[in-house]
């Protein structure tokens, strides 16, 4: 029997928030090494008039989810059980009106889904492990598990969408641009349709392609897709997908040598489409105001990236200037007298700055004064860059640009300025969807 797997990162979006829902922003967003993984294997073929795809996740208390694939095209799932995961029921669905397999001539598949420990909150779950990978095991429903915002069902998706469309086209090439595209766009259309909305997309598009410069594509080309159920849907899908420049940008990015993203869990409350329909209506009721707003929150955001991009290259160009700009960050002396880390801090403030208007004005706390606290007296411990409230904002978390040498869990660990903070045990990784290997799957004990 075949056995593939696969792995796709987490994210964290340091700038381009709420403005990455309009193609015309570019955002930052960075991928994590928090993944998720999916294997997959397919039995023999028997004479049955349909076959059953089942995916299961046996770290959120044996949850499985059977779906039954008969009849032809248009395909309409149905899980036998009647048990929802929106997400695993849209990507089966969408994969089956891409490929338009003959049901009688398929085996059963079977996907497992692995997901690392930084996507859900570690409460009373066991830690197993093999020589290769450890997972945590949960013993209740995915639903009941709180999640840490890392992204979980843009990577579920991700590696959900690698892991069928390898059954179907076997020579699936994740290293390849043009299947990562394809994977991509199969990606986006299921995880929107699971949403019942058009997001920005960021999320999936650094699952798919890792650590990427994100402008989003128009929305319409979801929006116009057909029903499911319609005669013209599988055609309209393809062509979508295969035949349709979705003209969005990814351009790969990373954090320049010497520095490291680390990212502080602060608390599980905000509801990411609540915050952005108050931003939605603000924005609205403050037209001209709020345009001029957003085009300074761009202005630091294009600094920014800009300012992120001279220190790579002065990290090639100049590596003993780097090093010691890197070593006075570290020891917390004179590093502002640096004109790039000078850039770098000052573009934060413009964005934080605008966001904390948005916030009074709006009522959706993106950057409310226990975070804008927080952030500002992470500034003042040694080795810290620069700090944002990631994404959407909120009181979720906080991600820092730091040096690697820095220790920032002891530096603050009797601060009392910070005990609401658990910082997390991951890190960026830009890679985005890749292979592993099935067999590292195995006897977690
Ligand atoms: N490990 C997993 N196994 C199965 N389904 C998962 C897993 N992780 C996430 N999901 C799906 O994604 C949903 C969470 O999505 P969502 O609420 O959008 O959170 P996030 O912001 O992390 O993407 C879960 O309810 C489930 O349907
Ligand atoms: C506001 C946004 O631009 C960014 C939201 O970023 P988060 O990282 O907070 O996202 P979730 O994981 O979905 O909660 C909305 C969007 O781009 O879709």
């Amino acid at each position: 029997m075949v056995k593939k797997a696969f792995s796709a990162p987490g994210k964290a979006l340091l700038v381009g928030g709420y403005l990455v829902l309009d193609p015309q922003y570019r955002s930052y967003v960075v991928a994590l090494s928090s993944r998720m993984h999916a294997v997959v294997s397919q039995a023999a073929p028997c004479d049955k008039k349909g076959f059953k795809i089942t995916i299961k996740s046996s770290q959120f208390n044996n949850d499985e989810w059977n779906y039954m694939v008969e009849g032809e095209a248009p395909f309409v799932v149905r899980e036998l059980d009647g048990r929802k995961n929106p997400f695993a029921e849209k990507v089966v669905e969408v994969i089956m009106n891409y490929c338009q397999p003959a049901p009688n001539r398929m085996g059963d598949i079977l996907v497992e889904i692995y997901s690392d420990p930084g996507y859900h909150s570690v409460g009373t779950s066991i830690l197993k492990r093999n020589s290769y990978k450890e997972f945590r095991f949960h013993d209740e429903t995915i639903t009941k598990v709180p999640k840490t915002g890392l992204g979980s069902s843009a990577g579920l998706v991700t590696v959900l969408v690698s892991a069928l469309l390898s059954i179907f086209k076997p020579n699936l090439d994740v290293g390849a641009e043009e299947d990562l595209v394809t994977i991509h766009n199969l990606s986006q259309v299921a995880h929107c349709q699971a949403q019942g909305k058009v997001g920005s997309g960021f999320d999936v598009a650094a699952a798919v392609f890792g650590s990427v410069m994100y402008q989003r594509f128009d929305p319409e080309l979801i929006n116009k897709l057909p029903a499911a159920d319609s005669l013209h849907y599988g055609q309209a899908l393809r062509q979508l997908i295969d035949e349709t420049d979705w003209k969005f940008m990814h351009e790969n990015i990373t954090l320049p040598p010497g520095l490291r993203l680390i990212m502080g869990d602060v608390n599980n409350g905000s509801e990411t489409t609540k915050l952005v329909a108050k931003v939605k209506t603000w924005y609205q009721q403050n037209i001209p105001r709020s345009l001029e707003i957003y085009q300074k929150i761009n202005q630091g955001n294009v600094s920014f990236i800009e300012g992120i991009g001279k220190l790579v290259s002065l990290s090639k160009e100049s590596p003993s200037e780097y090093s010691s700009m890197l070593e006075s960050l570290n020891s917390g002396t004179d590093f502002e007298s640096y004109d790039i880390f000078r850039q770098i801090r000052q573009a934060v403030e413009q964005i934080r700055s605008k966001f904390r208007l948005i916030t009074n004005e709006s009522g959706a706390d993106i950057e409310p004064l226990v975070q804008t606290q927080l952030l500002d007296q992470s500034l003042n411990l040694k080795g810290v860059l620069t700090g944002v409230v990631p994404g959407a904002g909120g009181f979720d978390a906080i991600s820092l640009i730091v040096t690697e040498k820095s220790d920032i869990p002891s530096q603050t660990q009797n601060d009392s300025n910070f005990s609401s903070v658990t910082w997390l045990n991951l890190r960026q990784q830009n890679m985005g969807v890749k292979d592993e290997v099935p067999e590292h799957y195995a006897n977690f004990t």
